[in-house]
This record gives C-alpha cells, structure tokens and sequence, in this order.
C-alpha cells in the first residue's frame, strides 16, 4: 500500500517536498426518491427528473462473487461530484467496487463545471474573442470583432461548455457503472451510513440552470430521504462564495462568483468594483477590464496581490491591467456597501466612497461542511467549514475520507482530482500507487488577461532558503511567435542553481503560459539543469521556444556573473532556431 511519506522525488523537485507536494499533508490533529442508475440513459441533463428507483445496483467492471446479504449497498460513496469526486469514485470502480456519487440536481460536474473552473476559463476565452483582444497588436485597440459586448453573448458560449462537460462527464459515470444519486447527503451518526435526501428544486437553481443551459422540463424531485450502507464515504463538497452581512448583496448590484454566471447580471457593468483581489478576483477583473466601456477598480486588505506567485510578474500584471485601466486600492479596507437606485456605494475606511454600478464580492471561500452532519460521525471541521485529513486523504474516522477544496490548500481543481485519485488508492490498494508516487509538487496557472503560470519555488522564497541561484529570461518580443502574434506581452523566467544549474523554477505570463509551464514542469520533476534546454530542439515559431532562449540568457548571466564552469555556453544568442 502506498505510504505517502516514503515518496521519492527526483532532483531539485525534491526541494519543495513539504512546501507544495500534494503527498504531504498536515498530520492528523488527533483531537480533533430520485436515483439516477448510470446504466440507463437520462432523458433530461443532470436535473434529477428522471426517476429510477434501482434497489440492486451491477457495476459491469466489479469482479463477480457470491452474494452477501450483509455487504453495504455500496464500496463507497462519494458526497460532491466535482474533481475529487470523479477521480476517487473512477479510480474505485476501475478495482470493481460498487461506487455511488451523490450531489444535488444541476450541480454534476460540482462547483468546477457549474460555477468555477470551466464557467469561468470559458467566460474568459468569450471575452477574449468578442474583445478581439488577441488580434489588437495588428489592428489597434478599436478592433472588436462582435460590437458591443453583452453578459449574454458571454454566457451563451459559457452554457455550452457546461453542457458539453457535463455529457462527457454523465457518460464517463455510465461507461465506469457508477451510480449518480441526485440529492444532499448527510451523517446521522450511524457507523458507515450516508443518508441520501432530494432537495426541492428552488428559484435560484432555476435561475443558475437557465444560465448554464441545463433546465430540464420537469424539474421537480420527487422527495425522498433513505440511508445507504456504504463500506468507505469520500467527502469533496467544496465550497461556496464567502459573504459578508453588512454588504446588500441582490444579485445584480452587490454579487459573488456566482452570481455572476446566473444570469442576473442584464448588461455588462460600465463601473465595476472588485473586493478582494486574490485568484478569482484578479482573473475577473482583468477580464472586464478588456471589456470597452468598462472601468474596474480592484481594492484588497493587503498591500500586494497574489503574494504566491513571483514578484515581478505580478508587477507586470498589474501594469498591463492599469494600462488598460484599472486602478487598484490595495492596503484598503470596505467597510459596508449598499445598493442605491440603480448603484452601488462602498464606504471605504480611508473616508474614500466609491460608486459603480456593480460590486463582485471575491475574498475567499467556506468550506460546505455545515448541515453535512460531520460531528455526528465524529469529524472537526474549522471555522472555515474546513476538514483535516492525514497522509492518505483519510479524517479521524478510518472510513471516512476526504479531499478537494473541503480541505483547504491549495484548492485547485487539478490538485483535487489527484488527491481523490490517491484517496482511492489507500482505501483499496493498487497498481496506481507508482504513477502516484512519482508525484512531486503541482503548476499553478491564473487565467488572468494576461495569463500567469508557475511551478517551483520563487525568487522569494530561494532569497529566504539561502539557495544560491540565478535566472534566465525571455521575453515575448524576442520571439517570432511572439511577433506573429501581435508583439503580446509576455515573458518566461527559469530559476536555477547557480551551481549544479538544475531547474527550480519556472514562472510565466502572457499567450499560452498555462500550456508552456508544463515544459518546465518535467524537466524540473525530470531533475533536468540548464544545458537540457540549450540542447534541446524546439518547434519554431513557438512560446515554447523561450526556455531555449531563456536557459542562454540564464547561462551568460551566470557566466558574467563569474561562474567559469558554464562558460562555453554564454556565446549563442536569443531568438533563433
Ligand atoms: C470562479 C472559480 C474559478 C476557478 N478556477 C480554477 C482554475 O482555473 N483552475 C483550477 O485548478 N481550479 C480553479 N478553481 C478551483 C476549482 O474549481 C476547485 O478546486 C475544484 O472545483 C474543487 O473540486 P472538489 O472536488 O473539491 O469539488 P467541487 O468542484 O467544489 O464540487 C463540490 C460539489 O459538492 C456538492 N455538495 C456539497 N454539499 C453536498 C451535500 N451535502 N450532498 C451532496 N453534494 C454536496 C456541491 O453541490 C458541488 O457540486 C476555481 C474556482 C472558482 C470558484
Ligand atoms: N486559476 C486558478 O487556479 C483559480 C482560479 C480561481 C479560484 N481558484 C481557487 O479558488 C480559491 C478561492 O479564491 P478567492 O479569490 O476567493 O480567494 P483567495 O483567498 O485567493 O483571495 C481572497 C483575497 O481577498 C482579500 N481579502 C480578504 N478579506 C478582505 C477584505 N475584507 N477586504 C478586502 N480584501 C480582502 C485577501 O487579501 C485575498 O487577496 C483560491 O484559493 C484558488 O485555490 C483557483
């Protein structure tokens, strides 16, 4: 069985053991009637209207045996269906276990493909081509391909998304036998028992689902409310927008995350107040602010933003979004913000008071463990409505597991699959321990307009570990695909040891950085140094092609910096191929 602290990691990777691997997770703090059957067809998408009623369950990948009356009805159940969900209930069934997953009608795919991950990078791809923003290194900064830009041109390419993702996904569920209970599930204290409650299809799911383009005809439930026996649970319930009372929040003027892929946003806003400038809020507000006639300000506690990421990157970010118009408030803190008319007023604690016509309330999130029951199965949860688990994705309660954001860091949708993934394979053993072994430390990639990518450690942190180190740098400019399309702004910077000149780090922004990180990625896991991307042949013209030009910048820095042993390689120059 895989016992995640004998983990072998290779080369300089093996330096942010403990600071970003996935595989070290904080020690366990001691004190601390609508199924859905897999295997027949749903008339309507992920709404729960068809109603099946399937005492006896087959999974076609389950080993055949003799029966036995006293086997649970299931191997595991898994309560969510977002990343982890998928990974651990996919990665079970392929050892024949009888696995349900359980989540609430229109939410299939979990917080990830409603509201999150995919809503969100598809709202970004649509802005990018109504704005033309890629083509306006040619063709000015007036060229817009589609006019005037509305919330639902936006949200037209964002349901089709959802829809074609929640397809494939169904079917996935279908192909693996797994079964698909629509409802909210919940501990009632009983040892291995999850009981399984439909929930009323309320206005505000009415309102998400036409949005996203998942209404049904028939959206009534039929009410139920059963306990299942289940051999091990898996809880990846994520989370949900934080919100603050003293905010009116109405859907239109005051909104979260959410809200703003409901649909109840009728026009794009022409004055657009960030609160909170982390993840979600930074990739938002760049993507209005490319938005013509659309002004946004950025305001955050904190006098920097996205401190995780590498400074100078971050610099950079910020000075392409003021250049398209943002201003940023940093170090500011809102007191209370109300709906005026057709405004929104924030009272600021410096005495500022803004006014726009829409505030996106963006300043972290809450787990959603409450109502979940989790203290009658005998498992803390945080003030953050967060659980602890150890090494192997498993809570103070040996059957039950947890993972996804419902932990805490780092909350990623990528992250979240492989700790289901890994969840699966303590609870039953396996062939994927290898593969899962090999697993080192996880890319972050913000979809910022510009987007940012990184892996590694940062300047900041090598400064503060006293590793010797240097760097090399291409910039986007230098490249012909970087010229070709359109000057875009961009860079890559390679963190290496100024001595052994392994890889360790790599940080990016601009076109295609989210793609490009995984170069480094590999190398880095790989224990690769510099000479491996000189060495290298690249596709020409691509952005891939700056870690070549990057490894020789970086070589001739350290050359002129007096390292005599890398000498040889300071003479070829940048962009060539
Ligand atoms: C706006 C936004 C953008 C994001 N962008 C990115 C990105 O670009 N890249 C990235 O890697 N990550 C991104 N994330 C984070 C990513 O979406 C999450 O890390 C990921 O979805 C977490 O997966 P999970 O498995 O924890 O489940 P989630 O996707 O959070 O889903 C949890 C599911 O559990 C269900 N549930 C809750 N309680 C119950 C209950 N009692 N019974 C039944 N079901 C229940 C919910 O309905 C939900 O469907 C983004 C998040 C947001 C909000
Ligand atoms: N591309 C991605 O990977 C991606 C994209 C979106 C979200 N996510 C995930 O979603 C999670 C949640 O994102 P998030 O942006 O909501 O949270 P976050 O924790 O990343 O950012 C919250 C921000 O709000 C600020 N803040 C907190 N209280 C404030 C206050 N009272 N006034 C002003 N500012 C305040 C904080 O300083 C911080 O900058 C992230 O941790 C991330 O893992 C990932």
């Amino acid at each position: 069985m895989l016992n995640s602290t004998s983990t072998t990691l290779r080369g300089p990777f093996s330096l942010l053991v403990g600071r970003m691997s996935l595989v070290r997770r904080p020690t366990l703090a001691r004190n601390g009637r609508a199924f859905a059957d897999s295997s027949k067809s749903t008339k309507d998408e992920d709404s729960g209207s068809q109603t099946t009623i399937h005492p006896t369950h087959s999974n076609p990948k389950a080993t055949p045996g003799a029966v036995n009356s006293q086997k649970p009805d299931f191997d595991l159940m898994v309560i969510g269906s977002g990343p982890a969900a998928q990974a651990c209930a996919i990665s079970s069934s392929r050892r024949g276990k009888k696995v349900a997953v359980i989540d609430k009608p229109g939410m299939l795919g979990g917080v990830c493909v409603n509201t999150g991950t995919i809503p969100s990078k598809t709202f970004r791809e649509a802005v990018l081509h109504l704005t033309g923003y890629r083509h306006q290194g040619f063709y000015g900064k007036s060229y817009a391909p589609a006019g005037r830009i509305s919330m639902e041109g936006i949200l037209h390419r964002v349901s089709m998304v959802v829809k074609g993702e929640k397809d494939v996904m169904r079917n996935r569920f279908r192909q693996y036998g797994i079964s698909h209970i629509y409802g909210t599930a919940h501990f009632t204290g009983e040892e291995k028992t999850v009981q399984v409650t439909s929930v009323a299809v309320e206005e505000e799911e009415r309102k998400r689902k036409r949005a996203v383009g998942t209404a049904g005809a028939g959206l009534e439930v039929e009410p139920f409310s059963k306990p299942f026996t289940t051999e091990k649970a898996l809880v990846a319930v994520g989370t949900t927008p934080a919100r603050r009372a003293d905010f009116d929040f109405d859907g239109v003027h005051i909104i979260d995350s959410d809200d703003l892929l409901s649909g109840s946003l009728q026009r794009v806003p022409r004055e657009l107040i960030v609160v909170g400038a982390g993840v979600i809020g930074m990739e938002y507000a760049s993507m209005f602010n490319v938005i013509p006639g659309t002004r946004v300000t950025v305001i955050d506690g904190r006098p920097d933003v996205l401190t995780f990421a590498d400074k100078e990157i971050i610099q950079s970010l910020e000075y392409e979004m003021r250049q398209k118009g943002a201003r940023f408030l940093l170090g500011e803190e809102v007191l209370n913000a109300r709906v005026e008319g057709d405004h929104v007023v924030a009272n600021m604690a410096s005495g500022k008071v803004l006014r726009g016509d829409c505030l996106l309330y963006t300043v972290g999130r809450q787990g959603n463990t409450a109502g979940l029951g989790l203290d009658k199965a005998g498992v803390e949860v945080s003030k953050r409505g967060l659980m602890t688990v150890n090494d192997n994705y498993q809570t103070s309660v040996p059957w039950l597991y947890a993972a996804g954001d419902c932990i805490g860091f780092p909350a990623l949708a990528s992250t979240s699959s492989q700790q289901g993934r890994m969840a699966a394979h303590h609870m039953w053993g396996g062939n994927e321990g290898d593969a899962l072994k090999a697993f080192g430390g996880f890319p972050y990639g913000i979809y910022t307009i510009p987007e940012i990518s990184m892996v590694g450690y940062t300047e900041q942190q090598l400064t503060q570990q006293k590793i010797p180190y240097e760097m090399g740098v291409a910039r986007y400019d230098e490249l012909a695909k970087g010229q070709m399309m359109g000057g875009s702004s961009g860079m890559l910077k390679v963190l290496f040891h100024a001595e052994t000149l392994k890889i360790l780090g790599v940080h990016c922004m601009g076109e295609s950085a989210t793609e490009i990180v995984h170069v480094g990625q590999v190398a880095m896991d790989m224990g690769m140094d510099m000479h491996f991307l000189t060495e290298n042949v690249f596709n020409y013209p691509t952005f891939a092609e700056s870690y070549r030009v990057a490894a020789f910048n970086g070589l001739k820095r350290l050359a002129l910096a007096g390292y005599t042993d890398v000498s040889q390689h300071q003479h070829e120059g940048a962009a060539s191929p």
